[in-house]
């Protein structure tokens, strides 16, 4: 569980502050004047840096996961507005390695899971034994609709299957093959361009 700042809007209408940490992953939130007690593996406060969520969200061993041969899932989920895309990717101005519209520029302390995953998974593939292939997709799901990022061109909605094979998967979903930490940057910056212009 992450617990962003207040943004400016809430600060201006001196919205206050209704969650209080009590350590050990129990958060309790003032529900007009009722406290409610919630418990999690991990609560991070608003103060928490992007490399404290990657170091204690257990990324890290979910890729130690993947590379062992698991089918591992990252879901970030809340509602609109509650750092979904902060804690996923950062700031939009994080994606682009290039000087950002407006003249910003990359914060590295501010880049999110996905970027800090990709090095991560890179380290880790060259230190265990035997030939990886890392191959990447990007797609997006909207009104149970799926879309493929890498291939906006291509108009019709993508098809989910199943074979025996493969399990579950989507039809003529573009595949990029990686060898770099700039391959998946620049497979997540192509997705989110797309995702913008959709
Ligand atoms: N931990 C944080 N520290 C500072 N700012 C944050 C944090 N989390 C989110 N924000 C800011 O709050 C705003 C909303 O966050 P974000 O866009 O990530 O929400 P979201 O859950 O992805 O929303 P939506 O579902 O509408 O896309 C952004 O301006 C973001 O920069």
């Amino acid at each position: 569980m992450t617990v962003r700042p207040l943004n400016s809007q809430e600060q201006n209408r001196n919205d206050t502050f209704c969650a209080q940490f009590h350590g050990g992953g129990r958060l309790e939130i003032q529900n007009f004047n009722q406290p409610k007690q919630f418990g999690y593996n991990v609560v991070f406060e608003p103060e928490a840096s992007q490399e404290d969520v990657f170091d204690n969200s257990g990324m890290k061993k979910l890729i130690d996961m993947a590379l062992n041969g698991y089918a591992c899932t990252a879901l970030a989920f809340g509602q609109t507005g509650s750092g979904k895309t902060h804690t996923m990717t950062g700031p939009p101005q994080q994606l682009y390695e290039e000087e950002f519209e407006g003249g910003k520029h990359p914060d590295p302390d501010m880049v999110g899971l996905m970027q800090r995953s990709f090095t991560y998974l890179l380290q880790q593939a060259e230190s265990v034994a035997g030939n990886k292939v890392i191959r990447a997709s990007y797609l997006e799901i909207y009104n149970e609709q799926v879309i493929d990022l890498l291939n906006p061109n291509q108009k019709r909605y993508l098809q989910v299957r199943w074979s025996k094979n493969k399990g579950f998967y989507v039809e003529n979903l573009f595949v990029a093959e990686c060898e770099s930490v700039d391959d998946l940057m620049a497979v997540l910056e192509e997705g989110q361009l797309s995702s913008l212009s959709i």
